[in-house]
């Protein structure tokens, strides 16, 4: 039954994938409200109707969203700006989504195309309406590939021209075999591949490796209208996995809402120092994880990459401090950077 199992899994997701597919046809392109990205990193709203993205919009940013007590008020994007230790964090009012949004249901397609794009989803609930919704988004962004709070599995996985499959792994497999591995495999219509398990992978997890195109997301729930339930409940959902409470009607843990979405961005502040100067701390370069002394070159100047001759870094992304590096040097969080140009 393992192996049957496993081999459904893989039937199923290929047909998923055959089903979502005219999305993909040109027809449908400019799907998705074409906001452009702007700031450091964008944070979408996703959501049921009516439980209170539009709400939370307006109290967070200097723009105004409409908010009412009828479902679909929201009906388009709309963009507003959150200031946050020196960064901007674009955050995006989306319509009310519901069961079968990834089917095309509703706007359902459009926001969930906006969603793939953001660095992190606040996926938002009424406190008062029970766990069924967030069961039903959770269906509804896995079924179009997007992983919540999930890493990419660590499998090596790759293609090639003949040999057969060779398979190997490094951990003791409890979900995976060899002979279920070949089934998915061959379900795909692969024959020749190298297979690594680096880690004790599910064959859901192995058939995302396969299929690729997967977005691993980090995804705060946030429950909001905690004014209506009681303290007891508050507790409860306080304490679920990546949960946060809060009740914008009465302004409530909305700092905490935001201590903990800027941990969920994880973005990297870099400080900049000038020769024989103490670095500035007061005015940090906000970058995304993996970036790069490039990176950095470029937010300060357009040209002054092509002037670089080396940098300075301070921090733990060497080791030692200073140390020269170059280019393509890979920044850490809260590193000091002094460049020397040609
Ligand atoms: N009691 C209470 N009501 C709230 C709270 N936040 C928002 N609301 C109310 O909930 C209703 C819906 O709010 P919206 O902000 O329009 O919700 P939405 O999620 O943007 O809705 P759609 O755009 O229709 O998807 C409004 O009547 C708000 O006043 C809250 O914290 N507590
Ligand atoms: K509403
Ligand atoms: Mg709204």
């Amino acid at each position: 039954t393992e192996y049957h199992l496993g081999l459904l899994k893989a039937k199923l997701a290929k047909y998923r994938a055959q089903l979502l597919e005219p999305s993909k046809s040109p027809a449908a392109k400019g799907e998705g409200f074409d906001v452009m990205k702007s700031g450091d990193a964008r944070v979408a709203l996703i959501g049921f109707p009516s439980v209170g993205k539009s709400t939370f919009l307006s109290l967070m940013t200097s723009t105004a969203s409409e908010a009412a007590s009828y479902e679909f008020t929201t009906l388009t994007c709309i963009p507003g700006v959150i200031e946050y230790k020196g960064a901007n964090i674009q955050l995006l009012d989306l319509p009310g989504i519901i069961e079968g949004a990834a089917q095309g249901k509703g706007r359902g397609r459009q926001v969930i195309a906006v969603a793939r794009t953001a660095d992190v989803v606040i996926m938002m609930l009424d406190a008062t309406k029970g766990e069924v919704q967030r069961a039903l988004l959770e269906k509804e962004l896995e079924s179009v590939g997007i992983r919540l709070n999930k890493s990419k599995p660590n499998i090596y996985f790759k293609p090639k021209k003949g040999g057969g499959i060779s398979f190997n792994s490094t951990v003791t497999l409890t979900q995976c075999s060899e002979k279920l591995v070949q089934l998915i495999l061959h379900e795909y219509k692969i024959f020749n591949a190298e297979v690594l398990f680096r880690e004790d992978c599910s064959p859901d997890e192995f058939i995302d490796v396969i299929v690729g195109n997967r977005v691993y997301m980090p995804c705060l729930y946030v429950y909001n209208k905690i004014d209506q339930i009681s303290m007891e409940e508050v507790d409860r959902l306080a304490r679920r996995p990546h949960s946060v409470v809060i009740s914008c009607g009465m302004k409530l843990n909305l700092d905490y809402l935001l201590e903990k979405l800027w941990e969920y961005l994880a973005l990297t502040c870099i400080y900049t120092k000038k020769r024989g100067q103490r670095p500035d701390f007061t005015d940090a370069i906000i970058l995304r994880k993996g970036a790069s002394v490039e990176h950095v070159c470029h937010r300060i100047h357009r040209s002054l990459a092509s002037q670089f001759k080396y940098a300075l870094v301070w921090g733990t992304s060497t080791k030692y401090s200073p140390q020269r590096v170059g280019l393509t040097h890979m920044m850490e969080h809260e590193d000091v950077i002094q460049i020397v140009k040609k």
